[in-house]
């Protein structure tokens, strides 16, 4: 199973709609892969808070007409990172699935919000449900950015079913470290695939970390980005989560919580 990271850059001197068009056309380019992922909030810019009310969008608007026809034109399954989404009042950092066909198949809404007392954790309503998209190969578990310090997100995706987590992201710069830590620590600690997709490039005066990574269930890196914009290409086995699980079943062991049927 072949997997893109579509690393793209959130640049202030391009405007959100040349840089939609840009992100289907890189989407239309990987036909040759099974999964495509871009990062969080790549339309607008995870850091670009004074512009997330006015660039927020339904559900099923210009994000999601534009990345249901590329994944249609590309045939593939398109993570297509996430957007700020507008539901009534409330604003939402939203990502949704496509299936080969371009339909919608799951949407996920960011539970834990980024910036204590300010920024999205002020700006932004919190999502509450789990989302595990049912890719027939390699079900994965939907999870974005600053989620990923928080282990019981990922064990209950676990608990959901996961072989793997997407995590798109607009991780900063300043913490680069922790970002490839806790991408292996997620995928080691579950035994499950970690796609990390973050941004390139700066915006707000923040700038991102890029390396975007792919972590295999026993913890190796794959592959990883550098900081510019670039797509990542791996190969994935899916049968080395069963396997992995199976031969040093630390799962089984769990005492706390829910075991893992795995
Ligand atoms: O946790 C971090 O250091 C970065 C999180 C973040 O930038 C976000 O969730 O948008």
């Amino acid at each position: 199973m072949r997997a893109s990271l579509i690393q793209i850059a959130v640049n202030p001197d391009e405007s959100v709609d040349a840089r939609r068009r840009r992100a289907a056309a890189l989407v239309r380019d990987e036909s040759a892969s099974d999964l495509v992922v871009l990062p969080e909030l790549w339309p607008v810019g995870a850091f670009a808070y004074e512009a997330f009310a006015t660039d927020a969008e339904p559900l099923r608007g210009p994000t999601y007409e534009a990345m249901a026809a590329a994944a249609a034109d590309a045939g593939v399954w398109l993570h297509a990172g996430s957007f700020v989404e507008r539901d009534g009042e409330a604003l939402y950092n939203t990502s949704l699935v496509f299936s080969p066909g371009g339909e919608l198949v799951c949407s996920y809404r960011k539970i834990h919000r980024f910036g204590f007392d300010q920024g999205e954790a002020v700006l932004m309503s919190a999502g509450s449900e789990l989302v595990v998209a049912p890719h027939p190969e390699l079900p994965f578990g939907l999870a974005t950015c600053y989620d990923l310090r928080f282990p019981e997100l990922f064990r209950g995706l676990v608990d959901a079913g996961a072989a793997a987590f997407v995590i798109p992201a607009g991780w900063p710069e300043r913490r680069r470290e922790h970002w490839s830590l806790l991408a292996r620590a997620r995928a080691v600690e579950n035994q499950a695939y970690v796609l990390a997709c973050g941004t390139a490039g700066a915006h707000a005066g923040v700038e991102q970390a890029g390396h975007s990574v792919v972590v295999d269930p026993w913890g190796e890196v794959l592959a990883e980005a550098g900081r510019t914009e670039e797509v990542l290409t791996v190969t994935l086995d899916p049968e080395r989560v069963p396997e992995t699980r199976a031969s040093f079943p630390a799962l089984k062991d769990r005492v706390l919580g829910p075991r893992a049927p795995h």
